[in-house]
């Protein structure tokens, strides 16, 4: 089941790109043509009457976009400057240059010169796919200036283009290079990003969402290439990136409602399966010890609302009374200890399980062997992932699911939390991506990690060891309010429910993932983690087509 917009690395964008011009099918200048013109085309929609632009020009392909604009704005009246650099470009870029000088100036690409003269509009052409080291000296300077750091707050910020993305971000990870990954005030900030093709990983992670400002992605024909570069053969080219944002503009034929088509026919229960309630699954949630039901209860009622025949919520006998309340819908049945729940599992009905969400650390510890060696589908959160901590990957298989937050991820993963948190020093940055589908490969498991930018990731698969799973990124930083405490109980309970109807472990985090983002959306600020599970059924509706 595929859904969302495929996303390329910039190796991956760069290897079509390539492929394409080999093919003698396009040119490096068309493309550069189309990219310019992409750009110049989105500034002229949203500023339709003409003013003054600056088009800050870099040293390779993504400034030859720029001279590309700067002809372009020039022919419909805008009055352009252009502040570029000493240098000879590669062949493309050179072209476009030349071709600029016959209309105007170049002028030197420095503070000073930027500051000369004010602009309605500032184009950031300096890097894009191409940048390898955090720039210095006057590229520095420039950029720190159209990120406001002289204290004239904000004054570029709702005036500035960028080609590709801001100059400076590491289009695979979303980490400014040479910058803490902490957001600062003075990081360069967009109020608008062109990309090309595709989006690429750095838009939607870390820096790039908040940096990019409105992301469009400008169609400039690479498509067959790229449906090409994603066949059987190549497979490890593309089409192992998926995204799910909801904020940005592709090309019409790459929108993925017509997936969410085939997913609201599946969760309405239309597709086969006949009706009964164990045809549509049964799942478990592991519940603690008393005083601790919240969570399990916040997961139960989630795994309910996305359409799992049944759901049974097993806390200690101790605790039964905690559970009660409602929802009546769901069953309660008292898991004491490790023998107990081996023999619940005899039961072949029941097709997965979630534990962790209140379940305490010590009873997690006990508990996890025989779920584990039941080889049955589950989501493992919260105390299942401290437990986990401490037990390693023994007993792991490729139907859990881990949903850690960042604590709980460097609490599982110590090297890959260090590397990730570190100051970039070149590109491309190790990004939460990578991070993720290393914490899948060593684990074994599907792993999702949580954020307003969730990566989830598979393992690869057995017959290909070295290859890498197919990941896909969760975008949800329109949905601050989501943050809250809760969320990744009822979060882990949608992806239990999903799996006990049978939906594979990376297909039961992804959508998942998206509609425990859709809910909350529908719900706006204000929202509380009890909110969540009862508006799921709101979320299916705005899916049907
Ligand atoms: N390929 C195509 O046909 C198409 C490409 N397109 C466009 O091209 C862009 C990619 O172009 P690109 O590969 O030339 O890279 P780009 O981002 O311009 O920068 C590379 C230059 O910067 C330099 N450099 C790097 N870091 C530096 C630093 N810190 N400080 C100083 N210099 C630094 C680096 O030097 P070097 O590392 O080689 O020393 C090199 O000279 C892409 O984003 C898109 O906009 C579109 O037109 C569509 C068609
Ligand atoms: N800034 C944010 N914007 C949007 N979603 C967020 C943000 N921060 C966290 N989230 C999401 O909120 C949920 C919080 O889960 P978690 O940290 O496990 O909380 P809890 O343990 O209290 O349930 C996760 O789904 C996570 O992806
Ligand atoms: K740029």
């Amino acid at each position: 089941m595929l859904f969302g917009t495929e996303i390329l690395t910039t190796a991956q964008m760069r290897a079509i790109e390539s492929d394409a011009m080999a093919s003698g099918g396009v040119s490096g200048v068309q493309l550069m043509q189309r990219a310019g013109a992409a750009v110049a085309g989105q500034i002229r929609l949203r500023w339709p009457k003409p003013g003054r632009v600056t088009v800050l020009c870099g040293p390779g392909n993504n400034g030859g976009d720029g001279y590309v604009i700067a002809r372009l704005l020039a022919r419909t009246d805008w009055q352009v400057r252009v502040l570029g650099m000493d240098n000879e470009p590669g062949p493309d870029a050179a072209e476009m240059k030349r071709c600029w000088q016959k209309a105007g100036p170049i002028l030197p690409l420095t503070r000073a010169e930027l500051r000369r003269n004010e602009a309605d509009i500032y184009v950031d052409a300096i890097f894009g796919t191409g940048l390898t080291r955090p720039p210095v000296g006057e590229i520095a300077e420039v950029l720190d200036y159209l990120g406001g750091s002289d204290g004239d707050d904000g004054h570029v910020r709702q005036r500035l283009v960028t080609v590709d993305c801001p100059s400076g971000l590491c289009m695979d990870s979303g980490a400014f290079l040479g910058k803490p990954r902490q957001p600062s005030a003075d990081d360069l900030h967009a109020r608008l990003t062109i990309t090309f093709d595709s989006p690429k990983p750095g838009h939607l992670l870390e820096r790039g969402p908040a940096c990019c400002g409105e992301l469009v992605v400008a169609d400039i024909g690479l498509h067959d290439w790229r449906v090409r570069a994603s066949g059987p053969e190549q497979d490890h080219r593309t089409a192992h990136l998926t995204a799910i944002w909801p904020r940005f503009r592709v090309p019409d034929a790459r929108r993925p409602a017509a997936a969410q088509g085939i997913w609201a026919e599946w969760l309405e229960k239309r597709e086969g399966s006949g009706g009964h309630k164990f045809s549509h699954g049964h799942a478990m949630v592991l519940a603690g010890p008393p005083g601790h039901g919240g969570a399990a209860r916040l997961a139960a009622r989630a795994a309910l609302r996305v359409g799992a025949g049944l759901v049974t919520i097993c806390p200690p006998g101790a605790a039964m009374i905690e559970h009660a309340g409602p929802p009546d819908a769901l069953m309660r049945r008292a898991v004491d200890d490790a023998t107990a729940l081996s023999d619940l599992l005899q039961d072949q009905r029941i097709g997965a399980l979630c534990i962790g969400p209140g379940c305490g650390v010590e009873r997690a510890r006990e508990l996890l062997p025989p779920l584990l060696d039941s080889g049955r589908a589950c989501v493992l959160d919260a105390d299942a992932l401290t437990a986990l901590a401490a037990m390693g990957w023994n007993g792991l298989h490729d139907r859990c699911v881990l949903t850690p937050h960042g604590g709980e991820f460097s609490r599982l993963f110590p090297d890959l939390a260090e590397r990730l948190a570190a100051r970039p020093d070149h590109g491309p940055a190790l990004s939460k991506l990578d991070a993720t589908r290393e914490a899948a490969r060593r684990s074994g498991a599907v792993v999702l990690l949580k954020g307003p930018d969730t990566v989830i990731a598979a393992p690869p698969r057995r017959d290909k060891p070295n290859a890498t799973g197919h990941a896909v990124i969760h975008s949800a930083f329109d949905i601050p309010w989501l943050a809250t405490a809760g969320a990744g109980d009822v979060l882990a309970g949608i992806i239990a429910g999903l799996l006990a109807r049978g939906l594979t472990p990376l297909t039961a985090a992804s959508l998942g993932s998206f509609l425990h983002g859709a809910t909350a959306r529908g719900i706006g600020p204000g929202l509380i983690a009890d909110d969540l599970p009862d508006r799921i059924p709101g979320a299916f509706l705005d899916l049907v087509p």
